[in-house]
């Protein structure tokens, strides 16, 4: 009997846990944004921003919010290392693409990356929240110059590539990314200074349960 209720209380309370990517280029703060999820959600604060050097490989953490739990792989940014993200992809439940919107000299080296995101298949259905980081800076880029400044890239670079031999190739893939960009959710963050931080990570509680839930009428 005792085995029996305790049972039932551990399905009742058991936690469903949820894997988080959070990528983009070096320097972008992504170590700094785990971090400081870490101190806002868990007993134990996470690193402050001196201690945290550039990432070689992945860091992880876990936060526990109601019914779930959510587990963050930061993923290194540098060239060299990027290749490592697509091994992430076919297990995690949502993307976090960060933006330095503070460096426009880098911009457009982000969105290529970007651009490369969003065309691996494995993350095609996954919840994909691109966060405009640094707003604390007065020079950065706001949300909406994000998102535009990503749409005039990505239009540039249809128009050079319908120059190119390739031009159904490019249409065909443009619609559907298009699709894509037009759904694409962007948030303003400061993860040094916390704005915006909580923000986001309920942005994501919500949308792992969405697309469980989806998942899961797909499959009946
Ligand atoms: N002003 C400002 N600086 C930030 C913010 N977030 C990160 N930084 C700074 O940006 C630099 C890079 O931050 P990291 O968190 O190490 O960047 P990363 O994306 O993890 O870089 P890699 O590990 O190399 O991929 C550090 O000097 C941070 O203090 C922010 O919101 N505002
Ligand atoms: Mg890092």
């Amino acid at each position: 009997m005792y085995h029996l209720l305790k049972g039932l209380h551990e399905h009742l309370t058991r936690k469903e846990e949820f894997s988080v990517i959070i990528i983009g280029l070096d320097g972008a703060g992504k170590t700094t944004l785990l971090e400081k999820i870490k101190t806002f959600y868990n007993d134990t604060p996470g690193l402050s921003p001196d201690k945290i050097g550039p990432t070689v490989g992945q860091n992880m953490g876990k936060i526990t919010l109601p019914s779930t739990i959510l587990q963050f792989w930061d993923l290194g940014g540098q060239r060299g290392i990027r290749n490592i993200w697509s091994k992430y992809y076919d297990d995690c439940h949502a993307v976090v693409y960060v933006i330095d919107a503070d460096d426009r000299e880098r911009l457009g080296e982000g969105w290529e990356v970007f651009d490369s995101v969003l065309s691996a298949p494995q993350i095609l259905g996954v919840p994909l929240l691109l966060l405009a980081n640094k707003q604390d800076s007065p020079q950065s880029l706001s949300v909406e110059e994000i998102r535009h400044d990503y749409e005039d890239w990505h239009q540039r670079k249809l128009e050079s590539a319908r120059r190119d031999v390739r031009y159904g190739e490019v249409e065909n893939e443009a619609s559907a990314r298009r699709e894509r960009i037009a759904s694409l959710d962007v948030m303003g963050i400061s993860a040094l200074e916390g704005a915006g931080v909580r923000a986001a990570v309920d942005w994501l509680f919500i949308r792992v349960q969405n697309s469980r839930r989806e998942t899961q009428k797909g499959a009946t």
